[in-house]
C-alpha cells in the first residue's frame, strides 16, 4: 500500500505483539501530548503505527483521552489508513458480546471534549454525512471474517460521555432511536479524523449488553473485562488479516475532506493556529510546502 495504516487501539488493547521493528516513539504535537509513543513497525511488509487511546496501563478516562493530539501525531507519522478498535455495549439481541460491528454512523452526546482542529482564526466546516470510508470498512469486515470473527457489517454507534455506564432509561432511550452500539471514545475522534483527512473505520468489540437487556440487568466491570480479554486476541487476529487486505483506492475521497472547508479568507487567518494546523491541513493551508 501506499501511506501508512494506523491503529489506535481501546480498553484491551495496549499493544501489537510480532511487528518487525518495532519502536515505541514518543510523538511531539502542537495540540498537546499523546495517550502515549506510539509503537511503529512493519506488519508483513506493512508500515504499521498504533496508539493506545487510554495509554498503557489505562491512564486517560474517555473525557480526558487527547483526541486531536492522537490524530495529530498519526498524520505526523504518515499514517493514511486509521482503524479504531474499541470496547462497546450492545443494544441488538443479535449484536452479542464477542460479536464485532464495524460501524457506519454515529450519535454524537458527548460534551466535555474539544471536537475540532479548527476555530477562531482559521473556520473550516467537513462533512461527516457519511464519517467513516467505505473501503476501509469494506476490508475491516473481510479482515474479520478471514480471522473467523463474528462480524455485523454496519451499525450506529452512540457516544456518551461517560465514565459512567448509562442509566436504563438512557439506554432504552438510544436504543428506541435505532442505535445498535454504545460506547465512548469514537466522537470526536471520527469527526477529527475526517478534518485531518485520514481514511477512518471504527471497528466496535461488543463486550456487554448495556442496561436495557432485562437479562443483563446492568454493565458488569468484571465481565467486560472478561469479554476485553477474548476480543484482544480477535482483534489482534484481525489487524494481521487487515495488514494484507487494506484497500488501495477510496471512492469516497476522504483524502480530500477538506478541499472546499476552509471559510476564513487567507488575509484574516491566525499564523499561529495556520501553524498549529501543519500536519492535519498543511495541503491545503500551505500547497506549496506539501508540493
Ligand atoms: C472498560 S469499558 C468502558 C470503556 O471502554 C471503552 O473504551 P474504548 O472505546 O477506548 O475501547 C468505552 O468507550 C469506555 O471508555
Ligand atoms: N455498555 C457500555 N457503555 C459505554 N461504553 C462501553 N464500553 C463497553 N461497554 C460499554
Amino acid at each position: 500500500m501506499q501511506g501508512r495504516f494506523g491503529i489506535i487501539g481501546g480498553s484491551g488493547l495496549y499493544d501489537i505483539p510480532g511487528l518487525k521493528d518495532a519502536a515505541w516513539t514518543q510523538v511531539d504535537s502542537p495540540w498537546g501530548a499523546p495517550s502515549d509513543a506510539v509503537l511503529t513497525g512493519t506488519l508483513n511488509g506493512v508500515p504499521l503505527a498504533f496508539l493506545p487511546r487510554h495509554g498503557r496501563g489505562h491512564v486517560h478516562s474517555p473525557t480526558t483521552v487527547p483526541y486531536r493530539a492522537n490524530i495529530d501525531a498519526m498524520k505526523r507519522l504518515g499514517v493514511t489508513h486509521l482503524v479504531s478498535i474499541s470496547a462497546c455495549g450492545s443494544f441488538r439481541e443479535d449484536m452479542a458480546p464477542g460479536d464485532f460491528v464495524v460501524v457506519d454512523q454515529f450519535i454524537d452526546r458527548t460534551f466535555a471534549r474539544e471536537k475540532s482542529f479548527f476555530g477562531t482564526g482559521c473556520v473550516a466546516h467537513v462533512s461527516v454525512a457519511h464519517p467513516v470510508c467505505p473501503d476501509l470498512s469494506a476490508a475491516c469486515v473481510s479482515a474479520a471474517r478471514a480471522a473467523g470473527i463474528r462480524v455485523h457489517d454496519g451499525g450506529t454507534y452512540l457516544a456518551m460521555e461517560g465514565p459512567q455506564f448509562s442509566t436504563r432509561a438512557e439506554s432504552l432511550m438510544y436504543r428506541s432511536w435505532g442505535c445498535d452500539v454504545i460506547g465512548m471514545t469514537n466522537m470526536p475522534e471520527a469527526k477529527l479524523a475526517r478534518e485531518a483527512e485520514l481514511h477512518y473505520a471504527s471497528v466496535a468489540m461488543i463486550t456487554d449488553y448495556d442496561s436495557w437487556h432485562p437479562d443483563h440487568d446492568a454493565v458488569d466491570v468484571a465481565d467486560v473485562i472478561r469479554t476485553l480479554q477474548g476480543n484482544g486476541t480477535k482483534a489482534r487476529d484481525m489487524v494481521m488479516a487487515l495488514a494484507a487486505m487494506l484497500p488501495k483506492a477510496c471512492a469516497s475521497d476522504c483524502d480530500q475532506a477538506l478541499a472546499h472547508a476552509i471559510m476564513t479568507s487567507p488575509d484574516r487567518r491566525d499564523p499561529a493556529l495556520v501553524a498549529k494546523l501543519g500536519a492535519v491541513a498543511g495541503r491545503v493551508l500551505n500547497p506549496k510546502d506539501t508540493a
